[in-house]
């Protein structure tokens, strides 16, 4: 299957419309999906089983993101070291400061809540990634920062990292407009199963 090949203002106006219409099917989600975050943490156990020491990094949920917490403390528990993103001032890649569950956070920049500086940087392999709208061929749309392109494209420049999607499974649409800058994800877990991205 071939994608037409969208023109840098096309690709712009398609992602912005998606990502109104996916604002508004999450928010329908979010109200209608019964213990979606167990049921998140349920199949993202299945499905990976990170070392212990592994560094994984999660996200504290904003708006109508599904809640990735339960599967935080799950890794935790299971040994891994967990680490929330920071969004940098210089608007490039985002680094990752470690956090241990109850520990408090700061404010960041667009309602985000953030590891205060006093946080160890670290870098982690495994990444649980917010979303908008994902497809089955790995692409995201995110809220327009183009913040974890920037970041998965850095931290491959140097080792190999699995980023997994996270979302309702609602979020799924047939094809995410995508240009050359959108960084490939390795899977999706969602509350009803995981998805498996292979080339
Ligand atoms: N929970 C969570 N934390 C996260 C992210 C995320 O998507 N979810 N991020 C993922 O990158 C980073 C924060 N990036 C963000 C980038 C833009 C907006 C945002 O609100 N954008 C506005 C438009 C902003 C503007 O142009 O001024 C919007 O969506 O209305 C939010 C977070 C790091 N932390
Ligand atoms: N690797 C990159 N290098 C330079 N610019 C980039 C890169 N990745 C994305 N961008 C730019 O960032 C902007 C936003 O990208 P995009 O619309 O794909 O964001 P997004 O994936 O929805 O958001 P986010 O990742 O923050 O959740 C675009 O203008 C894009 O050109």
């Amino acid at each position: 299957m071939t994608d037409p090949i969208l023109d840098p203002e096309e690709l712009s106006r398609a992602k912005a419309e998606l990502r109104q219409r996916m604002a508004r099917q999450r928010e329908a989600l979010a109200a209608d999906t019964a213990d979606a975050a167990n049921r998140l943490a349920m199949h993202l156990s299945g499905a990976v089983a990170p070392s212990s020491g592994t560094v994984v990094s999660g996200y504290w949920p904003m708006r109508d993101e599904i809640d990735p917490r339960p599967c935080l403390t799950a890794l935790w528990s299971a040994g891994c070291r967990i680490a929330l993103p920071v969004v940098p001032d210089d608007k490039q890649a985002l680094i990752f400061r470690a956090w241990e569950p109850d520990e408090e956070l700061v404010p960041g920049p667009y309602g985000t809540s953030e590891p205060g500086p006093e946080a160890e940087v670290v870098y982690p392999t495994l990444l649980l990634v917010p979303l908008l709208a994902f497809d089955r061929r790995g692409r995201r749309l995110g809220y327009g920062g183009g913040y974890y392109d920037r970041t998965l494209a850095a931290l491959r420049e140097w080792q190999t990292i699995q980023a997994i999607g996270v979302a309702f499974a609602g979020q799924e649409v047939d094809a995410v407009p995508a240009g050359a800058h959108d960084a490939l994800l390795n899977g999706f877990v969602t509350e009803a199963g995981f998805i498996d991205i292979s080339e």
